[in-house]
């Protein structure tokens, strides 16, 4: 009987490092409109055409002053100015606001030349055509300056981010039409095992096993921004297995195989790569609970990651590995998914040396989150159902006692955002435009 070689086993901490810093192959550039761009990743940083906003605008209904008459003004001092016009939506102001007057300008209408700051209606009095300022104001305040979103010529978004409505509707604005981003990556998902059959099966023969790693897998890497082919089930057959790894790694920048990962005689993947396509194996076991018989290999340019057969396996697997690995082949300039602390409801045991994941639910409550374990074994699905994340014991810790703060990876594809590589603004725009108002 051949000895095996247990596994090459890397901690998670490894892992993510070698996935950090994989060379990947670089990927194709293509233009697409504005609409369809949510969801893929930029390939070149983006330059504002031309200032956003055109034009300096008030943000409340108001009065447009020059702030420095304002200041002292209060309830029983008033400042008192010449009402000189109105401010029409979408129209010029017409002229120049000049010491002592005032202009009403509404939400949005364009600040008049000489003006610095708007006073809201709530705190002025109108008497014909003498306002009564109650409240000073600063310069800047209740106003957008000119370019504040964006100045013409800076770069306003940067390469490798991924575009979700918020810079869609903001490069709407700077009118830009068209986008470049990079293809997405191709992924094949395959099956493997003599017991599965496809998911549309209706009456099972004993010892059979409905493909449920499929489904998950191929829904999660659509969400991860991939093009996904659901390439079905494969027999533990070397020679069915070596043509359906060879087909698939024919277009495909990644294929992701789940079963036959681990140890046992008809554990065939890894002979496979080897001998048959001669890989490069990153690794072949991940110090980690669930999931330890991953495997990861390059065939040329393209990746194979194989997964646990163990249904939980296999999902919390690709969704900490293989999503980062699909990040990478999508451009992404860095992997972030968010996490955040949690106080735990129960204990949670673990080896040292291994790290942990427990499928938890999340409870909101005055404190701050709580974290309930949802324990069950990685051949089964039901741990993830109503789950809400996944909790995290380090390699160096043997468990956590109840009312510990474990860390909470959320399972969704949520990870956070890449500023912008915006410049700071200046003079007043950069007073007023960190502000809330
Ligand atoms: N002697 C040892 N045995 C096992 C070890 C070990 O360290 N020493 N590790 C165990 C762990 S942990 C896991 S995980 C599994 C992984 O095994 P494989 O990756 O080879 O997966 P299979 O044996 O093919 O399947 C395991 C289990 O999962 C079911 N399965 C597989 N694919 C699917 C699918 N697409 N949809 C639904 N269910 C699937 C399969 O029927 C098996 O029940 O090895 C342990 N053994
Ligand atoms: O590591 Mo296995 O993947 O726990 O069930």
């Amino acid at each position: 009987m051949r000895v095996v070689e247990l596994f090459r086993v890397l901690s998670v901490a490894d892992v993510r490092k070698l996935l950090d810093s994989l060379p990947v192959p670089s990927r194709r550039v293509e233009e697409v409109p504005l609409l369809r761009a949510a969801g893929r990743v930029l390939a070149r940083g983006v330059r504002a055409p031309e200032d956003v906003p055109a034009f300096s605008r008030s943000t409340v209904d108001g009065y447009a002053v020059i702030a420095r008459e304002t200041f002292g003004a209060g309830e029983s001092t008033p400042t008192l100015l010449d009402v000189v016009g109105e401010v029409r939506m979408g129209e010029t102001p017409g002229r120049r606001l000049s010491e002592g007057e005032a202009m009403y300008v509404p939400t949005g209408g364009m600040l008049p030349e000489g003006a610095d700051a708007v006073v809201a209606v709530e705190h002025v009095e109108v008497m014909g055509t003498l306002l009564n300022v109650y409240r000073a104001v600063s310069p800047g305040q209740n106003v957008i300056f000119r370019g504040e979103d964006a100045l013409a010529g800076e770069e306003v978004l940067g390469p490798g981010m991924r575009l979700r409505p918020y810079e869609i509707a903001y490069l709407a604005g700077l009118g830009v039409r068209e986008v470049p981003v990079y293809a997405p990556p191709i992924a094949t998902v395959l099956s493997t095992g003599d017991e599965l059959v496809p998911h549309e099966t209706r009456d099972l023969r004993l010892g059979q096993v409905r493909d449920t790693n499929a489904p998950a897998i191929c829904l999660l890497a659509e969400e991860f921004g991939a093009r996904v082919r659901c390439g079905g089930i494969v027999r533990d057959d070397e020679d069915a297995f070596a043509r359906a790894i060879g087909a698939a790694l024919e277009d495909s920048d990644l294929v992701i195989l789940s079963g036959g990962s681990s140890v046992g005689v008809r554990d065939l993947t890894l002979r496979v790569l080897e001998e048959r396509f001669r890989a490069e194996v990153f690794f072949h076991g991940i110090s980690l609970h669930p999931g330890k018989p991953t495997l990861l290999a390059r065939v040329g340019e393209r990746f194979v990651l194989g997964l646990p057969g163990n249904p939980t396996s296999a999902t919390v697997v690709f969704f900490l590995f293989g999503r980062h690995l699909l990040a990478r082949l999508a451009g992404e300039a860095v992997f972030a998914p968010i996490a955040l602390e949690a106080k735990l409801r129960r204990p949670l045991a673990s080896v040292a040396g291994r790290t942990d994941y427990y499928r938890v639910r999340l409870v909101r409550e005055a404190d701050g989150w709580w974290a309930e374990p949802v324990l069950g074994k990685s051949g089964l699905l039901f741990t993830l159902l109503g789950s809400d994340g996944l909790a995290e014991v380090p390699e160096e810790k043997e468990g956590y006692l109840a009312g510990e703060s474990v860390r909470v990876y959320l399972l969704d594809t949520r990870q956070v955002a890449v500023p912008p590589p915006r410049k700071p603004r200046e003079g007043l725009a950069a007073r007023w435009t960190e502000k809330e108002e």
